[in-house]
């Protein structure tokens, strides 16, 4: 599509390399006749173009900019292969129902990228685009990266098969809890509500996106006391622990440091907060993959570019990053907590997470198949403002292979931390056992629970104290193509 007076490119040697200035379009960037080869990394940009400026040489101007261009012709690309480098806009669609807005395709060829390195690929793809001036606004829905890419990508050092199996945990959703609160806890009482939680059922307990080695707890600390709770825990109930050791620190080498004391205390896993950037979190795979460790990220500051549908980048892009990275556990949203997340847009990063060949599926905002080529699968983490109450909602909506994090939601129990473990523990395991029963969850959930807090006091408390609070707010981050309501 495009107004009838798109330019077209221009063949003639001569004319297309003369000094001066040319449209994108005419410099090649825009070719609807192409056709995609299986080796191309191919991406869908959201755009809003400036009043008067033609779409398609708007998306031309993305693949050229996010490829080989600059403003003006320069000679020295006939010194290269530039008809293979240069990026091709090859289709351009109308968004549904949003003025202004259009979705277009790009592809690149594989040689534009050094092999494994996400910062490399980033430096392409949103290197420059999202300032360029024709463009009011422009956003990264999705990418496909070809198999021979993938496979330059070591991915998650675990995976949710061994994962599982370090833990000897399965048929069920892990159970994690964030430490509340997120600052200000010395050593030992941030440890004593480790080993409550721990204790009282849960698998995981978590240091939050922002605890890192503050005047009031020094991250040596904070390992000593949290790995004795652990280590307390799983000696009292026979089961496997862990906490995730927060080790995001200033420096490369700093983190490396708390690295290694978590594995010398004998931690399984370690994490860290996306702001670390593509690079550190590459490398701190290759140390977890050497050191047997499990790898959680917590996804901080995605919000800054990740909600608004016209600017940034989708989650569901970042998600893919990530897995190809490599982190084994990944905020992923919750659809019915306190943060933002449409269902079905939710369910979409959690398939980019745990599919062998994720499959197109517009309504959850999967522009393209993806295969993995046997990259390992990470494992999605539900956190944020849920509660032992939207239990039948949150196994419903994301399966077995998901850590389902409570923190406030265990905390802040009115019997004590231990029971709002044991509340989150029973929730779930009646769940799942009414689900394997072959029972309606969704419909009858309220009720399973209801029953199953007849014989547990905590559970009992845990719906009267939250079991009616929801945060009924309307999504962002929706699908383009179906109305979803967000789930209460
Ligand atoms: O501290 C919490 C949740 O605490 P609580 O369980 O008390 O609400 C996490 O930082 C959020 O999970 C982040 O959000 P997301 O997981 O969406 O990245
Ligand atoms: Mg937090």
């Amino acid at each position: 599509m495009g107004a009838p007076d798109t330019p077209q490119q221009i063949l003639d040697p001569k004319k297309r390399y003369q000094a001066g200035v040319l449209k994108y379009a005419q410099m090649g960037y825009w070719d609807p006749d192409y056709e995609p080869r299986d080796t191309d990394v191919l991406a869908v940009f959201r755009i809003t173009p400036q009043d008067g400026v033609d779409p398609v040489e708007a998306a031309a101007a993305v693949a050229g900019e996010s490829s080989t261009a600059t403003w003006t012709v320069v000679w020295t690309d006939r010194l290269t292969a530039s008809d293979t480098y240069r990026a091709k806009a090859y289709r351009i669609d109308p968004v549904p129902g949003q003025e202004g807005q259009y979705f277009c395709w790009v592809a690149y060829d594989l040689d534009l990228f050094e092999e494994g390195s996400i910062a490399n690929l980033t430096a392409s793809i949103i290197g420059n685009v999202f300032s360029f001036k024709p463009l009011k606004a422009a956003r990264l829905e999705d990418m496909r990266l070809p198999v021979a890419y993938v496979k330059t990508f070591r991915g998650p050092p675990t995976g949710i098969v061994v994962e599982r199996e370090r833990l000897e945990k399965y048929g069920r959703p892990l159970l994690g809890a964030t430490m509340k609160p997120k600052l200000g806890l010395s050593g030992k009482n941030y440890g004593r509500v480790v080993y409550e939680a721990l204790r009282g059922g849960l698998d995981f307990t978590k240091d939050d996106e922002n605890i890192n080695s503050q005047p009031f707890m020094h991250w040596r600390d904070r390992f000593l006391y949290c790995m004795e709770g652990v280590n307390q825990a799983a000696a009292q109930t026979g089961e496997i622990k862990g906490h995730y050791l927060n080790i995001t620190a200033g420096t490369m080498e700093e983190m490396y440091r708390r690295a290694e004391l978590a594995r010398e205390l004998g931690s399984c896993v370690v994490m860290v907060d996306l702001i670390i950037g593509w690079t550190a979190i590459q490398s701190i795979s290759n140390w977890c993959r050497d050191n047997d460790m499990i790898l959680h990220m917590h996804r901080a500051g995605h919000g800054t570019y990740t909600r608004q549908k016209n600017h940034g980048v989708s989650f569901r892009v970042i998600a893919k990053w990530l897995r190809l990275a490599g982190v084994d556990h990944l905020h992923a949203g919750t659809a019915v907590g306190k943060l933002e997340g449409d269902p079905m847009t939710v369910q979409g990063f959690y398939n980019v997470c745990r599919d062998s060949v994720t499959k197109q599926d517009l309504p959850r905002g999967l522009f393209f198949d993806q295969d993995w080529a046997s990259i390992k699968k990470v494992m999605p983490v539900a956190s944020g403002g849920i509660h032992a109450g939207q239990m039948h909602q949150l196994l419903d909506l994301f399966g077995d292979d998901v850590v389902l994090q409570f923190g406030g939601g265990t905390i802040g129990h009115p019997m004590g931390i231990q029971a709002g473990a044991q509340a989150n523990r029973v929730a779930l395991e009646s769940m799942v056992l009414a689900r394997n029963e072959g029972r309606d969850i969704v419909n009858e959930g309220p009720q399973i629970l209801a029953d199953a807090a007849k014989w547990c006091q905590p559970l009992r408390a845990a719906l009267d104290t939250w079991g009616d609070i929801t945060f009924n707010y309307t999504s962002t981050d929706t699908s383009d193509f179906v109305p979803t309501a967000s789930v209460a």
